[in-house]
């Protein structure tokens, strides 16, 4: 049986189009490996979709965009993004925690940090490319984790992945649709880790340390949300999270990772489970940053970052960390990797950071 949908949850949908609930939450190709033949009971009729439905079938989202090439910069691509985009899907994405003190601060961060051009710098020959966590990249960007890619359009992260390699940037790949982190420490879940980083082109893995509970976020609260009708709580810890029937689908679909992780406990669990280099997310203070410092090699990186303000509202944006190491810890920028995300728009912000003494950012 599919997890987590079982029977019962499956029946609290019949009669409808679930395809909006299903869609974003389970890989494709879910149900073609998992539905035996025999139970499955043919196409959908269009004549029994609802007018909307049919509308939004009919018209797929790049038909309804300007041409990508005509928008000149991320604040032109966010106005179209929120008016093509569903609602709850617009909330899900936009919503941040409480105020969105943090996220307004780690775009106007990078604002206020004035540039001090250089002259006479030989510039004909500038080459961008870089490594990130032992990966060669043509630019020193990434694309941090995100969950439910599929929400806004059906290619989701392989479509994320496409745009990277066209790039040449890394991609970092949300576990949270599927598995929780401590569904994962299970037994059974164990061959299930084995298995993704058995995959070559999956060269570290990143572990979230700042979601050890959902984000209260307001849009996505308020907005009438995927998880809200749907009979079950995906990807969440089973028992002790988040069992709402409705709060957004931050708080519905992922209950946060498992509260119980520490430097003593984790740290051993992963060396046992994966020779794979460990990037730590969400270090947002200098003494954190010392401590993952004192992991290494095994910890090979650390990614400053306040989950985009997602996570506690007014956790300091990554740049404010990252001068707090220089300040107090510096010898951490050489035992390990430092990249930061949250707030980066556009070329002069990206590269703020690396003046600062950065491997990547976001
Ligand atoms: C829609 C959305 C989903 C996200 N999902 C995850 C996730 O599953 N795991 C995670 O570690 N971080 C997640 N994040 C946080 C990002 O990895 C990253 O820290 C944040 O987006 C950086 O801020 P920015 O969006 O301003 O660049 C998510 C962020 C957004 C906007």
């Amino acid at each position: 049986m599919l997890e987590p949908l079982n029977n019962a949850q499956i029946l609290g949908l019949a009669g409808q189009n679930a395809t909006e609930e299903y869609d974003p939450v389970y890989p494709p190709g879910t149900l073609e490996e998992y539905l035996s033949n025999e139970d499955r009971r043919g196409t959908v009729d269009p004549n029994t979709l609802t007018r909307e439905e049919a509308e939004k079938e009919e018209k797929s989202l790049e038909d309804r965009a300007p041409p990508l090439d005509s928008l000149l910069n991320l604040d032109e691509i966010e106005d179209v993004a929120t008016k093509q985009l569903s609602r709850k899907a617009w909330a899900y994405y936009y919503s941040a925690g409480d105020d969105l003190i943090s996220k307004r601060l780690n775009n106007e961060v990078y604002r206020s940090i004035l540039l001090r051009p250089r002259i006479f710098v030989d510039c004909e020959l500038c080459n961008p490319s870089t490594t990130i966590m032992g990966c060669k990249v043509g630019l020193p960007v990434f694309v941090s984790p995100a969950a439910m890619a599929r929400l806004a359009d059906a290619a989701g992260k392989a479509g994320i992945a496409r745009a990277c390699f066209r790039l040449t940037a890394l991609q970092m790949i949300s576990n949270n649709a599927s598995m929780t982190p401590e569904q994962i420490i299970v037994k059974k879940s164990e061959d299930m880790l084995a298995r993704r980083i058995a995959i070559p082109t999956i060269k570290f893995v990143c572990l979230t340390l700042d979601a050890p509970v959902p984000g209260k976020r307001e849009d996505d609260e308020r907005s009438k949300n995927v998880g809200s009708i749907l009979p079950f709580t995906s990807a969440a810890q089973s028992g002790s999270a988040s069992k709402a029937t409705s709060g957004g689908i931050g708080k519905s679909l992922f209950a946060g990772t498992s509260p119980n992780l520490t430097w003593k406990n984790t740290m051993p669990w992963l060396a046992e489970h994966t020779k794979l280099p460990i990037l730590l997310k969400a270090i947002q203070t200098h003494e954190d940053a010392y401590l993952a410092s004192l992991h290494a090699p095994q910890v090979k990186g650390i990614l400053l970052s306040n989950h985009g303000g997602r996570a506690a509202d007014t956790a300091p944006p990554a740049i404010h960390t990252l001068l707090e190491i220089r300040k107090y810890c510096q010898a951490v920028l050489q035992k390990v990797e430092v990249l930061v995300d949250g707030g980066i728009k556009g070329e002069q912000m990206w590269s703020k950071p690396f003046s600062l003494g950065l491997g990547g950012s976001a």
